[in-house]
């Protein structure tokens, strides 16, 4: 019951847009078209009952137009499916771009994607949102679709098996018992002993399946931390020790994989078994009719058919057990991950004042531990403030504290109006053209000769030359020019307020100097806000302020 809540608030914002209504008519269109196969499986089924009357009678004069019948059936069937499945992934197709878009969305918004790395968050949100936003659309609509589908075949073939099976008389305790559509009953109470049977022998795929999905996301995760460090592994020549956490990372896998596949080896058995005995079921079982003269051999293989088709009705949950179970662990994991994502929107807002201030702030740690205790300042705009203090005191928290993304405080703040801007110490490069990387996040379109103007002030004249390049700029450009590259972002960007942490660390002293006054002359009325190490800038700005831990701030 729970599963089915979860799938629901999953996929009813899409499902009940009226936005959606084209991708409504395609489901339509898609079982509409399979409910047809189904109609022209009965139809089959009647030329089944005539093509074998007419080959026991050696009718041949029969049997030429019923092979032409047989191709016309054929043929419509083979066109009706083939559309059918590709308007079906058309549907899912549709969905999933939806709900992809959807799931980012909530994941950028509110930089919840960062807030969720504070807390418990869910393991691998790109696998969540890669994989089991595929896995749901596509399975969700094919059990669908395909569980209609076996619900149609029931309806369509019941009433011929029942009508085919006519009476079954027998004997017990000198009574006369008859039986009236007995297939049916044999289909029914065998399809209802084989689920049972294979719930019985299925039901912990559930928790392994949801393992094993987990376990591969890990997996793929720790092979991308290896390739963003590479330069640092190579340096300290960490590949052993990288081969071997590896190695174990993948046993974890092969580990389940073995439970997995041999949990899948007995189900497989009871399956393949159960379909294998189901073939023959109802060529026995109608053998009393036979022999009755109640049916002909003809209507013998028409009854095969007509039981294997209710025989499939009714055992769709048990060809689809897998499915379902992979099904129920990617609700469960997209249902938890966007629960994360919601309680994470409860972050405070930071409210914005004419200058910056903090009152009786306390700034923590996620368990709540507190790192600044009892901070207050006023910042008026435009003026320059350097934050300094010992290492692992916090100062880098109370930056994000105050850039509106480090939810564990205490007191008030208020920013500066205007937009904000933090540069830190080691900065974002995305790889891409240079002009793009500068310019990143784009909230401006800005012309060749700005760019190649701030990259000259900051002293990369080199990279100026050519803003159009492509390139990995985190591995090509040295921990200095990253830096000098991220202050050119702020002259672009020109924010009401800059936060700098250690944002000139890697910077000889006279560059940082430098550069610390270039910012203050380009941007006069730029609030300046920075941590550094470097006691050189001190004279730079006029207001210091002192961390103690967990103690009174001197401003
Ligand atoms: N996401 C986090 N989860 C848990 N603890 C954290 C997290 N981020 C920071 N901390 C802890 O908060 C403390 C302060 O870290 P912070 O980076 O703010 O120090 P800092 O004063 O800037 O240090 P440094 O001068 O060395 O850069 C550290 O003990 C750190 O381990």
């Amino acid at each position: 019951m729970q599963l089915l809540k979860q799938f629901w608030l999953l996929a009813k914002p899409y499902w009940i847009n009226r936005a959606h209504w084209f991708t409504w008519v395609l489901l339509a269109l898609s079982i509409g078209a399979l409910l047809s196969v189904v109609e022209a499986s009965v139809w089959l089924n009647t030329w089944n009952k005539e093509f074998y009357d007419a080959l026991v009678d050696l009718e041949f004069d029969k049997i030429q137009p019923l092979m032409f019948e047989f191709c016309v059936i054929i043929a419509i069937i083979v066109v009706l499916m083939v559309y059918g499945q590709w308007l079906q992934q058309l549907v899912i197709i549709r969905w999933r771009t939806w709900f992809t878009e959807q799931l980012i969305s909530q994941w950028m918004t509110d930089k919840t994607y960062y807030r969720m790395t504070l807390g418990d968050e869910p393991d691998n949100p790109d696998q969540r949102i890669a994989e089991d936003a595929r896995l749901l659309t596509s399975d969700t609509i094919s059990l669908f679709v395909g569980g209609i589908q076996a619900v149609a075949v029931l309806f369509a073939f019941t009433r011929i098996l029942w009508d085919l099976s006519g009476q079954l008389s027998f004997e017990w305790n000198n009574e006369t018992f008859q039986i009236a559509g007995y297939l049916f009953w044999v289909a029914l109470v065998y399809s209802i002993v084989g689920t049972l049977v294979t719930h019985y022998f299925g039901h912990p795929l559930h928790k392994l399946n949801f393992a094993q999905q987990r376990k591969e996301a890990d997996f793929r995760a720790r092979l991308l931390r290896r390739r963003d460090s590479a330069e640092q592994i190579a340096l300290l020549k960490g590949e052993a020790t990288e081969q071997r956490q590896l190695k174990n990372s993948f046993q974890f896998i092969a580990s389940n994989w073995y439970s997995l596949m041999n949990r899948e080896k007995k189900l497989g058995l009871v399956v393949n078994s159960y379909h294998r005995v189901a073939m023959m079921v109802p060529l026995f079982a109608g053998i009393p009719a036979l022999m009755a003269k109640s049916i002909t051999i003809g209507g013998l293989f028409q009854v095969r058919m007509a039981f294997m088709k209710v025989y499939a009705g009714f055992s769709w949950f048990v060809h689809n057990y897998a499915k379902l179970t992979s099904w129920s662990a990617t609700v469960e994991r997209l249902g938890t991950f966007t629960d994360a994502m919601q309680q994470q929107h409860q972050a405070q807002n930071i409210d914005c004042q004419t200058s910056m201030q903090w009152r009786e702030l306390t700034v923590q740690r996620p368990d709540g531990k507190p790192l600044l205790e009892g901070m207050n300042i006023e910042l008026n705009a435009g003026s320059h403030l350097l934050v300094s203090g010992a290492s692992g005191l916090g100062k880098s928290t109370l930056l994000r504290t105050i850039a509106g993304i480090w939810p564990f405080y205490e007191g008030q703040i208020f920013q500066q109006q205007g937009e904000t801007m933090l540069l830190p110490q080691r900065p974002y490069l995305p790889s891409g053209t240079l002009h793009d990387c500068l310019n990143y996040p784009a909230t401006q379109t800005v012309s060749n000769e700005q760019l190649q103007q701030v990259l000259q002030l900051v002293g990369l004249d080199e990279l100026a030359k050519d803003v159009e390049q492509t390139g990995e700029w985190q591995q090509v450009l040295s921990g200095g020019e990253q830096q000098k590259f991220s202050l050119a972002r702020a002259l672009l960007a020109q924010p009401d307020t800059l936060i700098l942490d250690e944002a000139t660390s890697s910077l000889d002293e006279a560059t940082a100097i430098a550069l610390i006054e270039l910012i203050k002359q380009q941007l006069p009325q730029t609030t300046l806000m920075m941590v550094s190490h470097q006691a050189v800038l001190k004279p730079l700005f006029e207001r210091h302020l002192d961390l103690m831990p967990y103690g009174a701030a001197k401003a």
